[in-house]
């Protein structure tokens, strides 16, 4: 067996034997390539390269033998790469390419000393040979390649299916394979995009039909792509190092590739006594800095933090036929062990929900009903629809009268502003505060105690309440909890309700010289497990703050940051002398 890329000068040597014994073997070869990508001419080149020859054998090799080393012009090998470039980009010049792979090749000694490890070879079995060469019609030639085979990676042969331009069955046939054999292992993905054209296949059914996420996922961006205004789109839309399994059916659908948002690192920053640092995902630059600012802020002595309140929401409403059977039902849910049979139906959905209280609320006859549960490690949105579905079917056994209307009455309240959460709390509630030195005040900060307290007052307090803020009486709470809710795989739509924050300062101290701030935010909705958390990258960060599992320290830290975001308030105060 022999990898790609190839590691020795031997390997080289086998392979262009094969190429230029079997020109089957060639074509598959320029096929394999043409479908590695990139945009540029230089870009497609060296991932070509990269993709066939480790450094250790480029480093043997010049464009003309120069140095005494081996001549790479004269190999197939350079004549396949530039057939497979010009497939990419018609416009690239020999000149261009060769260019690149001069650059490339005399650059190889370096990149193998620096990067020894870096040669990151693609492992598949052969038994894929056998499914491609079907479907590229070479049939049994590579049979006896597979015993030498080339070891590449399976995306990479699926890819070339998808490279041919033409379709070697008719579109009849096509359907007939689909739609006998209900699976598209027999279809290369031009014949699969052809099926999606002519509406056999849905768009976002093609996870289930090909049975391969990111097979998908390239056979959606040609599709999209073939629309004229999208052409170059996906050059700048990354596909690669993404686990789509675990995007299907959790987390999106009709994928067609992800964004990447830069991460920064802000802190340290202590939190009841252990250092954490705090991943955040941005695109507003400062935001960071400020973050790290408002954390050296209060590192003397530290936030305290503490969630005083735990418990989801959903509040469905239902109708009945009048004001007084509505009352009745009110009455019925505040009776004791009515709350205790709802419960049992409520707890018996899910092993960590647990409902806590109902809140009834009448307004006619239609009757409003905030079940609030505790949803263990997870934010809990989908545990509480399914627990209080299953508590409303077993009420609508004892009020036949009662009509479900929805099961989300808005007096959850989720993804709204809404002063029920503000006043009631949702998710997590959580306080905490610091104390800043008045030589950090000075120094760190370069303001005044009175300065801050000042701008908090008059903007935070005064400015919010004329402005009729829910939950908005702070500077920037959503830029922390949004950045920390996209790094750590949180709802980010649920920023809404999660950034309600009231930050307090005052003077502090025999002298009032040091101050004293406190942040209070009743509804953050946060979980450690569910949701975006599963994706290895956001489950990454959560693992930086070590927080898996342990969710009350997720509130606390989210709070936490919120108090050193707010210290900015002095910077908007210095400006303004
Ligand atoms: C899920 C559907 C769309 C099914 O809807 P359906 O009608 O059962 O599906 P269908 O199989 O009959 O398909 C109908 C059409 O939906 C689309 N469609 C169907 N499936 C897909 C798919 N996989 N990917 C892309 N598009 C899809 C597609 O256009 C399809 O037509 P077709 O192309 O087949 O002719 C529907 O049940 C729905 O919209 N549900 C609501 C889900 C939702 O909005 N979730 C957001 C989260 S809820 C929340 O965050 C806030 C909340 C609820 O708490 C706020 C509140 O308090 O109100
Ligand atoms: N449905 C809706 O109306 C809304 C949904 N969402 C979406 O809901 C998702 C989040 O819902 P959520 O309910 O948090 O997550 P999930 O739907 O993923 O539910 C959590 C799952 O994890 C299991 N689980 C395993 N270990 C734990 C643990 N230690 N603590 C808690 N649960 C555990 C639960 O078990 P078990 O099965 O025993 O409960 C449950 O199956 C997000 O994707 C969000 O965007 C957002 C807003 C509204």
């Amino acid at each position: 067996m022999k990898k790609l890329p190839l590691q020795k000068q031997e390997d080289v040597a086998f392979v262009e034997a094969m190429v230029q014994a079997e020109p089957e073997f060639k074509s598959y070869l320029i096929l394999y390539c043409s479908r590695i990508g990139g945009c540029k001419t230089d870009e497609i080149t060296k991932l070509i390269l990269k993709k066939l020859f480790s450094d250790n054998v480029a480093a043997l090799y010049s464009w003309l033998g120069a140095k005494q080393k081996r001549i790479f012009s004269h190999l197939t090998l350079a004549e396949i790469i530039l057939y497979s470039v010009r497939a990419n980009n018609k416009n690239a010049t020999d000149k261009d390419i060769t260019d690149s792979i001069k650059n490339w090749l005399r650059h190889a000694a370096t990149r193998q000393k620096n990067h020894t490890h870096r040669n990151l070879s693609l492992i598949i079995k052969c038994l894929y040979f056998e499914t491609i060469d079907n479907k590229l019609g070479i049939r049994q030639k590579l049979s006896s390649t597979n015993e030498v085979g080339i070891q590449v990676n399976c995306l990479d042969l699926t890819e070339i299916t998808c490279s041919s331009t033409k379709c070697i069955k008719t579109i009849d046939e096509c359907v007939s394979i689909y739609k006998k054999e209900l699976d598209v292992d027999r279809l290369t993905n031009n014949e699969i995009i052809q099926l999606v054209l002519n509406k056999h296949i849905s768009m976002y059914q093609l996870e289930n039909v090909v049975r391969d996420s990111k097979r998908a996922v390239m056979i959606r961006r040609q599709v999209f792509g073939k629309e004229e205004r999208y052409k170059n789109i996906f050059c700048s839309l990354p596909i690669d190092n993404f686990d789509y399994d675990k995007v299907f059916g959790t987390c999106c659908e009709n994928v067609v590739g992800y964004i990447p948002i830069p991460l920064g690192i802000a802190g340290p920053i202590k939190i009841n006594n252990h250092l954490y640092n705090i991943p955040m995902a941005t695109t507003e630059g400062c935001l960071v800095a400020s973050i790290t600012r408002g954390c050296k802020a209060v590192s003397l002595y530290g936030v305290e933090s503490k969630v005083i309140h735990d418990g989801m929401t959903r509040g469905p409403v239902v109708r009945f036929p009048s004001a007084s059977r509505a009352s009745v039902a009110l009455k019925w849910l505040q009776n004791l062990s009515n709350f205790n049979l709802l419960k049992q139906k409520f707890d018996s959905t899910s092993r960590y929900a647990q409902l806590i209280k109902l809140k009834p609320c009448i307004a006619g006859r239609y009757l409003f009903i905030r079940f609030v549960a505790t949803t263990g490690d997870a934010m809990g949105m989908n545990m509480l629809s399914k627990a209080t579905e299953t508590s409303l079917k077993y009420m609508q056994e004892r009020f036949l009268d009662m009509e479900l209307l929805s099961l989300s009455g808005n007096f959850c309240t989720d993804k709204k502003p809404a002063y029920i959460n503000w006043i009631e709390g949702r998710g997590k509630s959580v306080i905490s505060e610091a104390i800043v030195p008045s030589t950090t005040i000075t120094s760190v900060l370069k303001t005044t105690v009175s300065a801050i307290v000042d701008v908090n007052i008059s903007k935070n307090l005064i400015g919010s309440s004329l402005a009729g803020a829910v939950g908005g009486n702070n500077a920037h709470a959503a830029n922390v909890v949004t950045a920390i809710f996209l790094a750590t795989g949180q709802d980010p739509a649920q920023n809404v309700v999660s950034s309600n924050c009231i930050t307090l300062v005052e003077p502090w101290g025999p002298k009032g010289e040091d101050l004293y701030i406190s942040c209070t935010m009743p509804s953050l909705e946060v979980g450690t497990v569910g949701g975006g958390t599963i994706l290895s990258a956001q489950g990454a960060c959560l693992d930086m703050l070590g927080i898996k599992g342990e969710l009350s320290l997720l509130a606390a830290l989210s709070a936490g940051h919120v108090v050193k975001s707010h210290l900015k308030l002095n910077r908007s105060k210095s400006a303004m002398k």
